[in-house]
């Protein structure tokens, strides 16, 4: 379990990981003193990166070289499309964002920067170049979700937090997490060095952007 493909890739990039998955967004987050104003700039934010997000899943059925890998990668396109994006957008309405303020929204440096690094690392590379670029944003949510519920200064009664805690760290999310990490390391564990140190360096490239996406909710950054 702990010397897993995948295990190793998060050692690669340690400080990094741990600087995501702990950043002072998440820990104000599950005190539930995290400016409303952050959050807010961040849902909108986040709308724009799960459009990305089915953009990417889109690339990956272009990318599959088979007809199983084709099904696989659209069953989660439809699931992105078709579910998810509609529950973040009735989400950022409880947030007073409407869907108008959705399809009207600038888009923020830092979404950009995150969302087109995905994309390329896919178009220059293969799918599994893809899953590793998308792999920060699949796991290290569930991860956030599980570090959340198991630290002694969360709070979760009257948190306004604490519906999207609830999200991560609920099974169904967990479960879909665990898939992925499977899937990484079925194909981590045939990689050369070569390769395995080109994936780390796009997992690691991920990892930051996910944290300079924290940091612009507290920055409130565009
Ligand atoms: C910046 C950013 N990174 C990760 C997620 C989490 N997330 C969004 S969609 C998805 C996969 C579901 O199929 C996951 C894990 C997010 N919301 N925003």
């Amino acid at each position: 379990m702990t010397d897993t493909p995948f295990e190793r890739l998060k050692q690669t990039c340690r400080s990094d990981w741990q600087a995501y998955c702990e950043h002072d967004f998440i820990r104000r987050l599950a005190r539930g003193t995290l400016p409303a104003e952050a959050f807010r700039h961040y849902l909108k934010q986040d709308y724009l990166f799960l459009v990305h997000f089915a953009r990417a899943w889109g690339l990956a059925v272009y990318k599959s070289g088979d007809l199983g890998k084709i099904r696989s990668a659209l069953a989660t396109l439809k699931t992105i499309v078709d579910i998810e994006i509609d529950l973040h957008v009735s989400y950022c309405r409880e947030w007073g964002i409407s869907p108008a303020d959705l399809a009207d929204l600038p888009e923020a440096r830092p979404t950009m920067a995150y969302t087109r690094y995905v994309l390329d690392a896919g178009h220059r590379g293969d799918l599994l170049d893809l899953h590793v670029a998308l792999a920060p944003c699949v796991v290290g949510y569930a991860e956030i979700g599980r570090w959340i519920v198991a630290q002694p200064f969360t709070v979760l009664d009257a948190n306004p937090y604490a519906e999207w805690v609830r999200m991560y760290a609920g099974d169904e999310f967990q479960e879909a997490a665990a898939a992925e990490v499977d899937w990484l390391n079925a194909r981590l564990g045939a990689a050369s060095p070569e390769r395995f140190a080109a994936l780390s360096r796009t997992f690691r490239d991920a990892t930051r952007l996910e944290i300079d996406f924290w940091q612009m909710g507290l920055d409130l950054r565009m």
